[in-house]
């Protein structure tokens, strides 16, 4: 197997700087992909150990891109999440002023980070999409776009200067990050985990959606994310990427997948893993008669009623 990484690149994005917290990449070569989707068909076809890749925001929710490479194709596994905070510096070639900007590029969601600072200081910029931040960063370099948003610490990278930093609309803006691999068995539970899924409707009728989430509800599992992403198969068509707490090892969650298997045409397993955002201590007791002690009695009580030994 070899022992290397993919990632977002080039080099100096987000993605870079979050996945350099991970202890074990001293020892990992970590490569650049131009793409999400390049990153994790490395993984693929076996040419990476995993790939590390953006899923979600605090300000606009899911990366869509990311979540339709883990809905469709082989199956991949989230093995961990990172979380980040993210504020932007606006990067440009050396001299250049901020009346001279008419270009500005970055990646698609770093828009609605940076919106508002740009309609109050660059209201004409043109926006152009860019594969990472760091990518629209090197597009600077190369005189393609007059300014790029990016982390302040890829201005080096590229030769550019940040003419502003700590740009942020929103406090306390966190990116999500995942560390995907091939199925394998989950790492062991920590006691503060998620598990993540993919669910599609068996057919369509009043409370389809109810159903699903009720499988969660009556097992007392909270859910952390619900985004629904279109099958392709038509307008109104969606399957739902739910992030439930708890690890497929904790009955009441292995319980409500099993209910969720029984009544959904599919169910996709996306790995269960450590919780980046709370620790151990932070987490909630199981809600009265969801532990997996409540299970094995009941299922024990089941079993000796089968038996006529109540
Ligand atoms: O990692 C990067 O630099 C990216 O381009 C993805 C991204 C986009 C917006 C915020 C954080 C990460």
């Amino acid at each position: 197997m070899p022992a290397s990484y993919a990632y977002l690149g080039p080099e100096g994005t987000f993605t870079e700087a979050a996945l350099r917290t991970l202890p074990e990449t001293a020892t990992r070569e970590l490569v650049p992909y131009v793409s999400v989707q390049s990153a994790l068909d490395a993984v693929r076809a076996g040419e990476a150990e995993a790939a590390f890749v953006p899923i979600e925001n605090s300000v606009e929710g899911g990366i869509t891109t990311t979540l339709d490479e883990l809905v469709a194709g082989a199956p991949l596994m989230i093995y961990r999440e990172v979380l980040l905070s993210i504020t932007f510096a606006l990067l440009v070639r050396p001299g250049t002023k901020l009346s001279d900007i008419k270009t500005v590029s970055a990646h698609p969601a770093a828009q609605p980070q940076v919106r508002n600072w740009l309609k109050n200081n660059l209201p004409d910029a043109h926006w152009e999409s860019a594969a990472s931040n760091a990518d629209a960063a090197r597009l600077v370099q190369e005189g393609q776009y007059d300014a790029a948003f990016a982390g302040e610490f890829a201005a080096a990278l590229y030769g550019l200067e940040a003419l502003e930093s700590g740009i942020h609309d929103a406090e306390n803006a966190q990116t999500r990050f995942v560390l995907v691999g091939r199925p394998a068995r989950p790492a062991a539970p920590t006691g503060a985990d998620k598990t993540s899924v993919v669910l599609w409707q068996r057919d369509d009728h009043p409370g389809a959606l109810r159903d699903l989430l009720g499988e969660f509800a009556t097992r007392g599992i909270n859910l952390m994310l619900l985004q629904s992403r279109p099958t392709g198969a038509g307008i109104g068509n969606y399957c739902f990427c739910i992030d439930a707490e708890g690890h497929i090892s904790d009955r009441r969650v292995a319980e409500a997948l099993m209910g969720l298997k029984r009544i959904c045409l599919e169910v996709r397993f996306l790995g269960s893993y450590p919780r980046a955002d709370v620790g151990v201590e932070d987490v909630s007791a199981p809600r009265t008669g969801t532990s997996d002690e409540a299970f094995v009695s009941a299922s024990d009580w089941v079993a000796r009623c089968q038996d006529g030994r109540f």
